[in-house]
């Protein structure tokens, strides 16, 4: 079975369904697989990869079925649930040589392949529950074999020879210091010779002064050397380094939101940390491998010169030592992998505690969370032991051939001397020599490893730099000024027709079926329905977040798909549930898109929101830090804000996604009633629970289930006694 391993957290899914693509034949990306499997944040379902497996040809059927029933069947590779939170391989059932017990053969994405008994299988396979587990069964149909591979290009190395362009003059400098160098350093085994030979053996201390003094001068003038080296590659890495993570931010941001929907913190995170691997190949180790090469070829050309025999004994048991590491390395690929998960499941875990900070505290939560993150310490901690071991392995082995290979060469050339065929001075060298040359092929090792770790932590970037922008060449600005609806003059505005959406795939449940409405031009929509109704996701359809999977939406005449979600969202005030307050001024805050801020703007936005007196009254006023590095705010502070930010932009279309609702009655009505002239002729969806916002709206759109159940003027649907009045009942006793 050919191992491959899972790339992020959520992966074991398509890591599985590549495996056994592979084992018919087929090679697909990870990437691939994963869009086809409708992967959440919770990982992929049974029915995801059923639908992903649909997608490349291969049929599949799952089962809950107890363990002799596997055995019966027989059918390998197939998928199985693990843990109840994993999916793994099964490819063979085999028994044991010498105990004649079963063996599992399993392929597990998050950590190799591995051998397990019968009862440690079954710990793992059968749920708690009951005496079954799952199975999934896949066969490849013909569709698989005649299908055209999809797969995105992989980024190449070539790929950041980008990012050394700019630098070309300093890295030019950086090779004439480590041409000097070289040169400095082919001195030393010939000074050394000439110190024995013309010097102690003749018994000359005036040229035994002078070489010395010649060698002390040429030292410090290696020293010099790398310590301008050192300067120009830190110069020179740390901008690539920030090019890189700033091309990875920017790429980012051009991304749509769906792509961060599946993605965990944790994984960018590691992510932006991985930069710092392709960094470092590009700068010390792409450099010093150079050099290292460089020192190499000119000291195998004087060892060819004092004696052959011993270059050939030397070469043979390099050839060896790097044979033998690159074995190693190889291993250690999947176990970067798995490294990978565990440091970005830490980095969640870390980022939950820290953020969750007050609702651990108030919930008891956690002694249970500080488990939790104890338990990725232990997986952290015996991932990195496994790779230690690797590593020792592979380091003891190389260092074994490498003394060998120095014995070896200082027995024959030893024995050279005995012989009279060479001088003590020239053993000297030749020892010296091998010295220079050892060092340049352990750096040519650490170039490999760092070369497989750059192209690992490029293959992980590739999933961010392969996906497409939001923003396609073919899409249009939205215009305001569209009236023509299906040719008539119809009215303007916004009109759903027939919408329907799910977020995970197919499988998924729909959040939104069948919604038949318009949005009328220059009016006030509210939108209302109980917790879970759809009310968000179908803002969220209208900004261009998601696609609708059925219907279409228009903007006046123009559909939304043929619309760049950029140029919507420019014309769009939002103030969303979850709004956020950046950690700057106040000022910023609500003048977000503006690099000038007009001052007159500014503060008739917060007059509007009534939040001018709280801003007041803080020493710094409008220059205030607030956000999560300034000051506290509360969270009927943070709404105002929120609301001054949309007004600020004073854009045609308003959406408020419950923006009043952690205010005051008091304040909820002035805001109220200085809103009303800012929404003359501007478009409004307010989504509210309180009967004070959504009564004067111009209609009313009530949400059930997906679907519009009752639609019309707050007079209408109070006396039709439906859907609405069970809603807004209480608030209607109260005389709200
Ligand atoms: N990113 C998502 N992925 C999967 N399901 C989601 C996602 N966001 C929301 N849902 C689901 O869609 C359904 C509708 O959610 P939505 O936020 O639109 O409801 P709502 O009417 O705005 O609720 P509320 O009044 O509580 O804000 C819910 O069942 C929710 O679980």
């Amino acid at each position: 079975m050919h191992f491959i391993p899972q790339k992020d957290q959520m992966d074991c899914g398509p890591a599985c369904l590549a495996m056994i693509a592979r084992h018919y034949g087929k090679s697909y990306s990870l990437n691939y697989l994963r869009d086809h499997s409708f992967i959440s944040r919770e990982g992929v379902s049974l029915s995801g990869i059923s639908e992903a497996a649909k997608s490349i040809g291969i049929e599949a059927a799952s089962y809950s079925i107890s363990l002799d029933e596997l055995n019966q069947h027989q059918s390998f590779p197939s998928i199985i649930h693990w843990n109840q939170n994993h999916f793994v391989v099964l490819y063979a059932i085999r028994k044991s040589l010498f105990t004649g017990k079963k063996i599992y053969k399993i392929a597990d994405p998050s950590h190799g392949l591995l051998s397990l008994s019968e009862d440690r299988f079954k710990k793992s396979w059968i749920s708690k529950d009951n005496k079954e587990g799952i199975a999934m069964y896949l066969s490849p149909t013909d569709n698989f074999f005649s299908a055209k591979v999809h797969n995105e290009k992989e980024l190449s190395i070539s790929f950041l020879y980008k990012y050394l362009v700019p630098h070309r003059s300093k890295i030019a400098l950086l090779f004439l210091l480590l041409f000097v160098g070289t040169l400095i350093t082919l001195i030393f085994p010939i000074l050394t010779q000439k110190l024995i030979d013309d010097g102690v053996e003749p018994k000359n201390l005036k040229i035994i002064t002078y070489i010395l003094l010649g060698q002390l001068s040429f030292f410090l003038g290696n020293i010099i050397l790398s310590i301008l080296r050192n300067w120009i590659l830190l110069a020179v890495g740390t901008q690539i380094n920030i090019q890189i993570i700033s091309d990875f931010f920017k790429k980012l941001l051009l991304l749509p939101v769906k792509f961060f929907d599946t993605r965990m913190m944790g994984d960018f995170n590691q992510r932006i940390q991985d930069h710092e691997r392709i960094e470092q190949f590009l700068t010390s180790q792409g450099i010093t491998t150079l050099f290292s090469i460089l020192v190499f070829s000119v000291f195998f050309g004087v060892l060819w010169f004092y004696d052959f025999r011993i270059l050939i004994v030397y070469v043979a048991l390099t050839f060896l030592s790097v044979i033998w590491s690159l074995i190693w390395m190889k291993k250690r690929k999947s176990l970067d992998y798995f490294r990978f998960q565990q440091q970005s499941q830490n980095q969640q875990s870390n980022f939950e505690i820290l953020n969750g900070v007050t609702e651990l505290k108030i919930n008891q939560y956690e002694t249970l969370k500080l488990r939790q993150w104890e338990e990725i310490q232990h997986k952290l901690y015996d991932i990195n032991m496994r790779i230690l071991k690797n590593d020792q392995i592979q380091v003891a082995g190389f260092d074994f051939l490498n003394q060998l290979k120095n014995i070896l060469v200082t027995f024959l050339a030893a024995s050279f001397v005995v012989s009279g065929k060479m001088t003590l001075g020239g053993l000297l060298s030749v020892s010296y020599i091998i010295g220079q040359m050892n060092s340049p092929v352990a750096q040519l090792i650490g170039f490999f490893r760092s070369l497989q770790e750059a192209k690992l932590s490029l293959s992980r970037l590739n999933e961010v730099q392969n996906h497409p922008d939001e923003e396609q060449a073919n899409l249009k600005p939205l215009d305001l000024n569209t009236l023509n609806y299906n040719g008539t003059q119809a009215k303007k505005g916004i009109r759903l027709n027939n919408i329907s959406f799910q977020y995970e795939g197919p499988k998924s449940p729909f959040v939104l079926k069948d919604i038949d409405i318009f949005i009328p031009e220059g009016k006030i929509t509210a939108i209302v329905g109980s917790s879970g109704s759809g009310k968000t996701t179908l803002m969220k359809l209208l900004l261009r977040f998601y696609d609708p999977t059925a219907g279409e939406i228009l903007y006046n005449d123009d559909n939304i798909l043929s619309l760049s979600p950029k140029s919507i969202r420019e014309n769009c005030g939002v103030v969303m549930q979850d709004g956020y307050i950046f950690s700057d001024t106040i000022k910023r805050n609500i003048a977000t898109g503006d690099e000038h801020i007009d001052t007159q703007k500014l503060h008739n936005s917060a007059r509007i929101a009534n939040i001018e007196s709280f801003i007041l009254s803080n020493p710094l006023e409008y220059e205030t830090k607030i956000g999560a590095s300034g000051n506290g705010i509360s969270g009927g502070q943070k709404q105002r804000i929120l609301i001054a930010r949309a007004v600020y932009k004073n854009p045609h279309y308003i959406f408020f996604d419950e923006a009043t609702s952690a205010l005051d009655a008091d304040n909820e009505k002035i805001i109220h009633n200085n809103l009303q002239s800012f929404f003359k002729d501007k478009t409004v969806v307010i989504i509210a629970h309180r009967l004070s916002t959504v009564k004067n709206a111009d209609q009313i759109i009530v949400l059930k289930d997906g679907q519009v159940s009752e639609l019309g003027h707050h007079n209408y649907l109070v006396e039709k006694k439906g859907e609405y009045f069970s809603l807004v009942k209480n608030q209607l006793e109260l005389g709200a």
